[in-house]
């Protein structure tokens, strides 16, 4: 196969590259993946009514969201275990997102340390654009010495993941008895505290079904870092993130692999965004393949999209290579459709350019 010339080409081709037990874990969802292929589904359903004879000119890219400037509405969700997609893991995809001037949700069950995460993406750009993602942990000690660590190497929003109060069914990690890492790789951000020489123990992760709003106001009085709600699909809970003071909320439904069934992420970004009104940024992620599909969630109420399993198949096929080169895909594409829509900014997309049902 040639160079691959979209997101999907780029799957083909780290399917062929990864282990297939790996592959199925960062393909799948949660039991029978209905939610899986709804995410992406949703984007083709929705038609696009673009603006003719604008004069908009080349459109520019660059947002800014909770006081980071990305170069463009894109961002890399947090997942889990990039090691498994490539030996250089979380440092390549860092460097790649740094060197891209885009915001990176680095997850805390990394197979690389926050630290050294952060030390790479420095590497690439003078003052990048660095996220954490956090699952709460019942030790309240144990979740701030996280948020300690991920503070000092420099991260600038905590991501709280509100969707995971158990890990969803995965049947093809079951089928493939993926329940393990393989020897030597480690979350590295789950080592006990007080533990610089690395030589000690790490703990397993715990999705606690007890994690309540109590600990979002827990986070508050532990950090000043803006606050993100991650995996909200509807505007009651919405409105209670803002009210409890969260910074942003991401509509997502972690990739289809938590609760299956449930709605495609893009089919509830404008309720979520009615709700929220504009109080805080709104962010979507789940399905987004293509620069269609980002101006389809800007419209609909979206600050900025993020990949989750895109930035794997980069990952996979190339390393950092390929991490830019689907960055550098998805942003030619959204540039392409903002020009071909007739908008001359991402600020400049409106419900009007999206039409339900029609394609
Ligand atoms: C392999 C994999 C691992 C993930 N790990 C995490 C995680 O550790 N924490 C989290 O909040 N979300 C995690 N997610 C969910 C993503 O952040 C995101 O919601 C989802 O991947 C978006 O959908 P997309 O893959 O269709 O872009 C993971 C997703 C995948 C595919
Ligand atoms: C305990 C593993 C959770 C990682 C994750 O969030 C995912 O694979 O979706």
């Amino acid at each position: 196969m040639g160079a691959p010339v979209n997101v999907r080409e780029f799957e083909d081709l780290a399917r062929e590259r990864l282990d297939p037990v790996h592959y199925d874990y960062f393909a799948s969802g949660a039991q029978d993946e209905v939610t899986v292929r709804a995410n992406e589904a949703a984007f083709a359903r929705l038609a696009l009514l673009p603006r003719v004879l604008r004069g908009a000119g080349t459109p520019r890219l660059g947002v800014t969201v909770l006081g980071d400037e990305a170069s463009m509405p894109v961002m890399l969700a947090p997942t889990a275990f990039h090691r498994l997609a490539h030996p250089d893991a979380e440092r390549a995809t860092a460097r790649a997102a740094a060197k891209a001037g885009v915001i990176m949700i680095a997850a805390m069950l990394s197979t690389v340390a926050i630290e050294e995460v952060a030390a790479e993406a420095r590497k690439a750009a003078p003052d990048p654009a660095l996220w954490f993602q956090l699952y709460p942990q019942p030790d309240p000690a144990f979740t701030e010495a996280v948020v300690r660590r991920a503070e000092a190497a420099g991260c600038r929003a905590l991501v709280v993941t509100a969707d995971s109060p158990a890990l969803g069914r995965n049947e093809r990690g079951d089928r493939n008895g993926f329940h393990d890492l393989p020897p030597g790789v480690r979350c590295e951000n789950l080592r006990e505290p007080g533990d610089p020489a690395r030589t000690g123990h790490v703990r397993q992760v715990v999705l606690s079904p007890g994690i309540s709003w109590d600990d979002l106001d827990r986070l508050r009085g532990v950090t000043d870092l803006p606050i993100v709600v991650k995996g909200v699909l509807r505007p009651d809970d919405a409105r209670l993130a803002v009210e409890r003071g969260a910074d942003a909320v991401i509509v997502s439904n972690h990739g289809g692999r938590q609760l299956d069934t449930v709605p495609a992420s893009i089919t509830r970004l404008a309720p979520v965004a009615e709700a929220v009104a504009g109080r805080v940024p709104v962010l979507l992620d789940g399905g987004v393949r293509r620069g269609t599909d980002v101006i389809k969630a800007l419209a609909l109420g979206a600050d900025a999209v993020a990949i989750g399993r895109p930035a794997l198949w980069g990952l996979a096929a190339g390393g950092e290579d390929g991490v830019t080169e689907v960055l550098g895909l998805l942003r030619r594409e959204l540039e392409n459709a903002l020009v071909l829509c007739g908008c001359a900014a991402p600020q400049e997309t409106g419900p009007d350019l999206v039409q339900e049902g029609a394609c």
